[in-house]
Parts: structure tokens; C-alpha cells; sequence
């Protein structure tokens, strides 16, 4: 995790393009379309064609399948390609229809579990004996599961959590690492990994759903403005205590949540801490669903099934048309709370707030 990964070469596309003629089977034309555009986007870029006319139907549908990748560049698109043709070569010489993820590159610990079923990509919080706290290597692993399923074949994604709490927030102890540049640079790297971090759910551009299954703190909560939809058991409850810990709203909360809420509901969660119970984080509009927690798993994960079987790009479409005349307000936004952020971990009020919760004295 880290550093950028190595993209498919020029030579490995061309292979890839002579693969996709050896396929013992046909791959449907939903996959052939994809390798369609991908094909396009790799060698011509972004589709800048004029649009066929509505009844030149293969035409339309091809052009549509092209102009649907935006503008991912041609090198991605060369690799996504590669992928594809690699996973189709695989599935054709072994019958395993459930292999979607297997050459994903598995998280760096257990502490996140990532899996691909159904078309649904879940990415799960597995550190139940810390209420799922985040650990640095966790935001790490997050954002990567995130890209990899930004490009995967599952036509949802879900973020949940093991365990009695969906996430308890950030680790505290993450605090306590202080590299050999001391706190500034604790700082500086802590807020650079944030800002990484939101970025990746502002850009996500699959549906993305939280399925809340217990209570939920800090930047957990704060990031479900970021999502399309927020299950959550009756169970859950959303706290933001930053001002008891010294700190600010970050995960785009100082925008969302008063758009979603109302500032002056927003402000009593985001300045006061105050915590809300399912119902009523539901009636503000940050939850889009509560359910009985007897029946919380069975009914969402029937429900998400459902729903995963529906057209993936039209999906992906809908969620561009709702979400992109945000991005650059919350990029935006994102940059300035990891700025405010920085300055805040260096406080005094923050640094006596995380020695208090370590030393036990306080508990939210
Ligand atoms: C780099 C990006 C930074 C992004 C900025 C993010 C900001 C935030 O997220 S702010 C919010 C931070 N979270 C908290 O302040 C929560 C702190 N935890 C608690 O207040 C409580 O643990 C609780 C209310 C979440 C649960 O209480 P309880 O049911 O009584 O359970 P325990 O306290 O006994 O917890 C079990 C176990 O887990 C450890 N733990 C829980 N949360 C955290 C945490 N956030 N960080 C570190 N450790 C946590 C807790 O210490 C216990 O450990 P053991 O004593 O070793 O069993």
C-alpha cells in the first residue's frame, strides 16, 4: 500500500488485445462492450465523437459504453482492460463464477476484510475487540480497497463494520507514534492522509452504501454525507465529539451535514458533540433506512442483492449526474478541515483530550 502501483505496459495491452480473440467462450455482450470502450479509451482517450443518432442503436449503445468512462486516462484504461481480459482468460480455463475478487490485492492486516459477491464489493471494519477504531495502516487499506473496487465488476459498494460497533472512530493511539519530526510531522502526515483518504469517497463513483450495524463515532459518522445510502440497525447511534477531543469536523461534515440537517442541528452534533439515536440521525437525513436490529443483516443484504442486480452503468450514471457539481466544493472542503485539522493536533486542548481518553480518566 502506498506508492502508486505499476501500470500495464504497452506490449502487456497488446497481448491482452490478442487473448480476448483466443476465449473458448463467448462473454456476453455486457463484457464485450466494456472491453469495447475500454479498447477505445486506451488507444483514442476520452470519447470526443459525435454522439449516433437514436436509431443507430449498436452505434449509440457503443458510443455510450465509451463516453461512460470520462476521463479516465488511457493508462488506466489500458490496465483496466488487461485486468478484464486476465480475469475472463482465468474464469474460461476454471469454472469458479465467484473469483471476482480473487486477484484483488488483499488488505495489509486483518483488520479490514474486503470481499466480492453478488456484485457487491464489501469492504468490512474488523476490529471488533477496538470497536473497529482506525488504524493508519486502516485508512491505508481503505482507500485502496476503494480504488480497486472503483474498478472492479461488483455494481455496489458496501462499507460495514464486525462486531457490536460499526467503528468507534479514529485510533487514538495513532496519536501516540510520533515519528522523528515530532508532532509537526506527526501532523502534517496525519492531515496529508485524511485529505487522501475523504478524497476517495468524494470521487467514489459506484453507489456506495454504509450498512451501519452498530454504534458509530468521529470520522466514521462524519463520512456518511459522502455516501448514497446509510442502513442502519436500531442499535446505532452517531457522535461527533471533536470539540470534546480539541479537534474539527473533517469528512466533509462542516458541508454536508448542514445541507443534509440544517445548521443548526449540524451545529449541535459538529460543536456539541451531541449523539443521535438511529431514528434520529433517520430523521435528519443522514440515515435513509433503520431497522429492527433482529432482523438488520437479512433485510438489508436482501434488499442490497436486489438492488445489485440492477444496470451498473445506469447506476454509475445517475450517481455522476447527482454528484459531480459537488466534487469541486468538497474537495474544496476536504482541504481546508485537513488544513484546520493539522493546526488543531498540535493544541493543547487536543494532546490533554487523547491523554485523558489513553489514561482512561474520560470516556465519551
Ligand atoms: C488520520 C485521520 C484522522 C481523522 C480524524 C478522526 C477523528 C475521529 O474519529 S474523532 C473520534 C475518535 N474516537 C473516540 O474518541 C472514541 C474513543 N472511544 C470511546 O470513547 C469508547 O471506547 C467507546 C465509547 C467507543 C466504547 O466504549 P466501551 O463500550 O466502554 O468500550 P471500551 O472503551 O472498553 O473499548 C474497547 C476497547 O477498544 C478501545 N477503543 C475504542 N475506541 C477506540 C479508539 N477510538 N481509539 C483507540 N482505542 C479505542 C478501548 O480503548 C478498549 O481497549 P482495551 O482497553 O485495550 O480493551
Amino acid at each position: 500500500v502506498g506508492g502508486p502501483a505499476m501500470l500495464a505496459s504497452q506490449k502487456d495491452f497488446n497481448n491482452a488485445v490478442s487473448q480476448v480473440k483466443l476465449l473458448k467462450e463467448d462473454p456476453g455482450n455486457e463484457v464485450k462492450l466494456k472491453l469495447y470502450a475500454l479498447y477505445k479509451q486506451a488507444t483514442e482517450g476520452p470519447c470526443n465523437v459525435p454522439k449516433p443518432g437514436m436509431l443507430d442503436f449498436i452505434n449509440k449503445t457503443k458510443w455510450d459504453a465509451w463516453n461512460a468512462l470520462g476521463s479516465l486516462s488511457k493508462e488506466a484504461a489500458r490496465q483496466n482492460y488487461v485486468d478484464l481480459v486476465s480475469r475472463l482468460s482465468a474464469s474460461s480455463e476454471s469454472p469458479s463464477p465467484e473469483a471476482p475478487a480473487a486477484d484483488r490485492k488483499q488488505p495489509e492486516s486483518d483488520s479490514l476484510v474486503v470481499t466480492s459477491e453478488d456484485g457487491i464489493t464489501t469492504i468490512r471494519l474488523n476490529r471488533p475487540a477496538k470497536k473497529n477504531a482506525l488504524t493508519t495502516q486502516m485508512y491505508h487499506d481503505i482507500i485502496a480497497a476503494l480504488q480497486a473496487a472503483s474498478k472492479d465488476e461488483s455494481a455496489i459498494t458496501v462499507l460495514t463494520g464486525s462486531g457490536d460497533y460499526y467503528c468507534s472512530g479514529n485510533d487514538l493511539t495513532n496519536f501516540t507514534h510520533l515519528p522523528a519530526g515530532g508532532l509537526e510531522e506527526m501532523a502534517r502526515s496525519a492531515a496529508a492522509l485524511l485529505r487522501d483518504f475523504v478524497n476517495c469517497f468524494i470521487d467514489f463513483p459506484k453507489p456506495l452504501v454504509a450498512v451501519v450495524n452498530g454504534p458509530a463515532v468521529g470520522i466514521s459518522v462524519t463520512i456518511l454525507g459522502l455516501f448514497d445510502v446509510v442502513y442502519a440497525t436500531d442499535r446505532a447511534s452517531f457522535h461527533t465529539p471533536f470539540s470534546h477531543l480539541g479537534q474539527s469536523p473533517e469528512g466533509c461534515s462542516s458541508y454536508t451535514f448542514p445541507k443534509i440537517m440544517g445548521s443548526s442541528k449540524a451545529a449541535e452534533m459538529l460543536l456539541f458533540g451531541k449523539k443521535l439515536t438511529a431514528q434520529e440521525a433517520c430523521a435528519q437525513g443522514l440515515v435513509t433506512e433503520v431497522f429492527p436490529d433482529g432482523t438488520f443483516q437479512k433485510e438489508v443484504w436482501a434488499r442490497l442483492k436486489a438492488y445489485s442486480k440492477l444496470p451498473p452503468n445506469a447506476m454509475r450514471i445517475s450517481k455522476q449526474i447527482i454528484r459531480n457539481r459537488e466534487k469541486e466544493k468538497l474537495h474544496a472542503v476536504n482541504a481546508e478541515e485537513s488544513s484546520v485539522l493539522r493546526e488543531r493536533w498540535q493544541s493543547d486542548e487536543c494532546m490533554n483530550a487523547i491523554a485523558s481518553f489513553l489514561s482512561r480518566k474520560a470516556k465519551l
